[in-house]
């Protein structure tokens, strides 16, 4: 059992305004502490230059400029160790919205340097896996959301999800021993790391998905990763299994700071109340003399019972924000920090045996022990007593109640068979009254050979087995074809690593429509990635608003940065398998001419007629020496190709989840223009002019030829933008409709900005010209 105090860490969240208000004290051997300089309320008229100061201690503060990389090494990687020797893990991460909790725990969506504490850690547990022959390994992933205190399986495979309540509700039950079971929480085995970061990739898009602008659920739920490790050494029956908990929790913000109101407001009482639980557990659990621990007033508490003063090594990430408005904040994070760090956990090695292996070694021991009976009674008895007997005890047991010796006795000899019988019967006769017919009294539990099935029911109970064990023979069969095929396919990979990469740089770098690429998915391999129904055929006018939507969104740089970087790694990636299949080739040269002139030396030898040589021959060791280099520079080549093919997985899958927020940014978008023209309009001076024209669309198309009109609107780039960057002035679709024949473009309401004007102009006419040319605007 290790007994240790939860551990606190501090992270800085970079900030690009220069703010003294802190300072951090780095002292290796105690720790280092954060410092808050707060200046005093300007009091009665005088300015007040003294401040207050404010320090927490930490066991290390990250600063600002601290990276992805330290974190892990520093935080996470001692909780994962002690996870791989059968320690229970959880590393939490808390802090006010922004601080950066997602960031540190989960990773930026922009760079792979960003990775935050999750997909690292998996990395670097395959990584282990596959460098530790001595020990078999399992792995099984489980993602919980928990909102307004109820959960949600983040990983249901059985469809994504468009709203939070399209995931199956977990609920909690408890056992007799108190112990924590989640209903509903479905656990996914995961074999290797893609496997491992695709299900973190869908569990992270259907948080995405199942958010709306009115529930920011990354801010107000919490969110646990969960990693289940299971260790044996080959031919052990003991187990060793541990949990690893990856937790970012809610926003810590106090309500009244964040003026809320409405549904926003009830969410806020849900987080605020179950961070406020919380605070109350840690309060109970430092508190010395305290029996009960508040632990099931929430869902969040419940399930992190183990992680807070149980069986675990927990772990606690304080992120701050330095900037003068979040000081208040980040002061009472650290408070909070603080105070967990009072709280002892005993983790204790979680040992068990393998059921089905003590089975096994139960049945050796039965057949040991029965084959030393039959030697010391010289008798093999059957598992059942044979007619025979049975008459003999019956007659003995009759025998036994007729005989008026009251010191009668009742042999039996050492045989638990017939004593069990002899007291059946026994108890049989007492309850019918009928002592002295012992053979009408057979007890009914007793089997005999007269109990066995009637010849024609045996011949159907045989038939139905063979046609079980038949059954049971396909499946087998058709299991390890699918096996072999999955084998097959995973050594394809592993031996010719360009082709693979290549087929994947098509995929990725191809112009599918965005709805086609969202639903990608359906037909990769990756048995996780999420699957997106596809959508009906976009109108024109929709996939021309979502080209101007894309453009202009907040992540178009970030996707266009990613797809040329992954260009750039798969460019860098064939180069290496290039050089990787070069070195194969070589290496394999040379060891023919090693071969050859090994032969050459001992056809010299047998010829010649004398001893063979005793100093080595010089080309032979030049041989030896270029295959050990070639050797090395295979092994190290393929390894830095191993590190790009993950990187490149992990940038696939950013740019998957940047897609996925686009589709479903625009939806959203779409649906609120949609909504908003469907609200009856004023009359205006230009509707009735355009009443007097004749219909047109709001590009000068008449209306009667355009497609209905909630579908034929298409935004100018600055309704687009506004909506998608969040501009404080957005001017919806319905405002902006133009009126006017096709070649009068002078009712187009323009901006003012010569660029975004003449980009207007430039669609406007673009369009027209399509129209024509397609019919549409003749019909
Ligand atoms: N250490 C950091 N380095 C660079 N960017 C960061 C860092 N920490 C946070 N950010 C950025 O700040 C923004 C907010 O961070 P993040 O979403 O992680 O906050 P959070 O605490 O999880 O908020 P919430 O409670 O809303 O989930 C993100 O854009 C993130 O990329």
């Amino acid at each position: 059992m290790v007994k240790q105090t939860i551990q606190i860490f501090a992270r800085v969240k970079p900030t690009n305004k220069a703010a003294s208000i802190y300072s951090v004290d780095e002292d290796e051997q105690d720790g280092s502490s954060l410092e808050f300089l707060v200046p005093r309320d300007l009091a009665d008229g005088f300015v007040n230059n003294k401040k207050e100061s404010y320090s927490f201690r930490f066991q290390k503060v990250f600063d600002q400029m601290s990276k992805q990389e330290e974190i892990f090494d520093n935080i996470a990687k001692p909780v994962v160790d002690s996870a791989l020797a059968g320690y229970n893990g959880t590393i939490f991460a808390y802090g006010q919205t922004g601080s950066g909790k997602t960031f540190t725990i989960t990773g930026g969506a922009k760079r792979y340097s960003d990775r935050g504490v999750i997909p690292r850690t998996l990395s670097y547990l395959y990584q282990h896996f596959s460098r530790d022959s001595s020990k078999m390994y399992t792995t099984q992933i489980s993602y919980l959301e928990i909102y307004n205190d109820v959960g949600y399986d983040l990983l249901d495979p059985r469809h994504g999800a468009s709203a939070l309540d399209d995931l199956p509700k977990v609920t909690i039950m408890e056992d007799p021993d108190q112990n924590i079971h989640l209903r509903n929480l479905s656990i996914h085995q995961s074999g290797n790391e893609e496997e491992a970061l695709n299900l973190l990739f869908l569990g992270d898009t259907n948080r995405m998905i199942a958010e709306t602008p009115m529930n920011q659920a990354s801010t107000r739920s919490h969110c646990i990763f969960t990693i289940h490790v299971c260790s044996r050494e080959p031919g052990s029956a003991t187990l060793r299994r541990s949990k690893l908990h990856l937790v970012d929790l809610a926003g810590s913000e106090r309500v009244a700071k964040t003026g809320m109101g409405g549904q926003l407001l009830t969410e806020a009482k849900y987080i605020n109340l179950s961070l406020h639980y919380l605070e109350q557990v840690i309060i109970a659990l430092s508190e010395k003399n305290r029996s009960h621990i508040p632990y099931r007033n929430s869902m969040m508490t419940s399930v992190l019972r183990d992680s807070l003063g149980g069986n675990c090594m927990t772990t606690m990430i304080a992120t701050v924000s330095v900037d003068k408005r979040n000081v208040e904040e980040s002061i009472s994070t650290c408070r909070f920090a603080q105070r967990v760090a009072l709280i002892k956990n005993e983790a204790q090695l979680n040992e068990e045996l393998d059921p089905t292996l003590v089975i096994v070694r139960l049945k050796k021991e039965i057949q040991l022990l029965r084959e030393e009976l039959a030697m010391v009674t010289g008798e093999q008895r059957a598992e059942q007593l044979a007619e025979d007997e049975i008459q003999k005890m019956e007659g003995q047991v009759k025998a036994f109640l007729d005989d008026p010796d009251p010191d009668i006795t009742l042999d039996l000899g050492p045989d638990m068979r017939k004593i069990h019988y002899c007291f059946s019967l026994l108890k049989a006769m007492v309850r019918s009254g009928q002592a002295g017919a012992a053979g009408h009294c057979r007890p009914p539990s007793v089997g005999t050979a007269e109990d066995s099935p009637a010849p024609g029911e045996l011949k159907k109970l045989k038939d139905m087995l063979q046609q079980r064990d038949n059954e049971i023979s396909i499946l087998v069969s058709m299991l390890k074809k699918e096996k072999k095929r999955a084998q097959d396919f995973a050594t394809q990979l592993a031996q010719v690593p360009t082709a693979h990469l290549q087929s994947q740089n098509t995929m990725s770098s191809s112009q599918a429509t965005p709805e086609l690429e969202a639903g990608r998915g359906q037909d990769s391999a990756q048995p996780y990635a999420p699957r997106r129904q596809r959508g009906p055929e976009l109108s024109m006018g929709r996939k021309e608003a979502f080209a101007i939507f894309r453009r202009d969104h907040e992540d178009s740089v970030t996707i266009e940065d990613n797809k040329a970087l992954l260009k750039q790694r798969f460019a860098e990636a064939k180069a290496l398998g290039e050089q990787v299949n070069g070195t194969r080739s070589r290496v394999n040269e040379l060891k023919q001419l090693l071969e050859q002139r090994r032969m050459q030396r001992a056809a010299q030898v047998v010829m010649g007629g004398h001893e063979a040589p005793e100093e080595p021959d010089p080309i032979e060791e030049k041989l030896c020496r270029q295959i050990e280099e070639e050797k090395k520079s295979y092994k190290t080549t393929f390894s830095r190709l191993k590190g790009l093919k993950t990187e490149i997985e992990h940038l696939q899958l950013l740019l998957e989840r940047a897609k996925v927020k686009l589709q479903r940014d625009f939806s959203q978008w779409w649906a609120r223009e949609e909504a908003c023209l469907q609200e009856p309009e004023p009359e205006s001076e230009d509707t009735a002019a355009g009443q007097s024209l004749g219909q047109h669309d709001q590009w000068g198309a008449p209306s009667s030829t355009a497609l209905p009109p909630a579908r034929s609107v298409t935004p100018t780039r600055s309704a687009a933008t506004s909506h998608a960057l969040g501009s404080r002035d957005p001017t919806p679709l319905s405002q902006l409709r133009v009126l006017g024949p096709p070649s009068d473009l002078s009712f187009i309401p323009l901006t003012g900005d010569q660029k975004t004007d003449d980009d207007i102009m430039a669609f406007v006419r673009a369009r027209q010209n399509l129209l024509s040319r397609t019919g549409l605007s003749q019909k």
